[in-house]
């Protein structure tokens, strides 16, 4: 895995924003991968400004709760509309739908469409506890888009993004770590000391499915950008 340090949220959300650029540039059909939650706000902001042609791309996200409406103000699809579908035009946009009564079928559904949309650069952020979508630790990292119930340090994680805590979602539906692992280019992004720990265990812990972000050593292609803080345990193994 290649590291880009550097010194703040503001720097990281412009290294990954050139680097996804770069990508949409460089092709004819370009199909992301994208995330949501508090890391990548600053590269939506960048596209809003900057409106980089985006008429040729393919979003596909990776994760979506259960049981919200799509139109809910806490659903991801409405984040995505907020921060980014709203305010420049694509090809097509994605989204899982965690709101069916037939779950299994939307996962397969959601499968079918990531086969049909290889996806060329999957952003990533990384959970408090090395989660990867809503891969939690203990997940198989050969899963493909599946049901998921929320560990209580991911509720508390994303809490702040609801009104009370009671309305924080128990279940999501994410891609899995195959179907994460299947992209060509990664780029995962963490700042602030709170990912201090993941950042380590994902760069230089035993890949195992206890924190599923080591699964990430397996695929060739992972570039992490992260900021000094996010990055402060690794350096201090260095120096040792
Ligand atoms: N499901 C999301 C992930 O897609 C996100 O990447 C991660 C980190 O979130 P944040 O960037 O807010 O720290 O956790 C959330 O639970």
């Amino acid at each position: 895995m290649k590291v880009i340090e550097v010194k703040n949220a503001e720097e990281l959300s412009m290294v990954a924003y050139e680097k996804i650029v770069d990508k949409i540039n460089s092709k004819e059909e370009v199909t992301l991968g994208l995330a949501t939650g508090g890391s990548p706000l600053g590269i939506y902001e960048l596209f809003r400004i900057n409106k980089p042609n985006t008429a040729h791309v393919t979003t596909v996200n990776l994760d979506e709760y259960v049981g919200l409406n799509e139109n809910d103000q806490t659903s991801y699809h409405s984040y995505m509309k907020k921060q980014l579908f709203n305010h420049l035009s694509f090809k097509a946009n994605y989204l899982p739908n965690g709101n069916t009564t037939n779950l299994n079928e939307a996962c397969k559904a959601y499968e079918e469409i990531i086969r049909k949309n290889p996806v060329d650069l999957q952003l990533l952020g990384l959970g408090e506890n090395g989660h990867i979508g809503f891969n939690e630790p203990g997940t198989s990292f050969t899963s493909s888009t599946h049901i998921v119930e929320l560990t209580k340090s991911t509720r508390n994680a994303n809490k702040i993004y609801f009104e009370n805590e009671k309305d924080v979602p128990t279940y999501a539906v994410t891609m899995g770590i195959g179907s994460i692992l299947k992209a060509k280019e990664i780029v995962i992004i963490a700042y602030g000391l709170k990912k201090a720990a993941a950042v380590k265990e994902m760069l230089i812990g035993q890949v195992s499915d206890g924190c599923p972000a080591t699964a990430l050593q397996n695929h060739p292609n992972v570039t992490v950008v992260v900021d000094e803080e996010a990055y402060t345990l690794c350096k201090k193994m260095v120096l040792q």
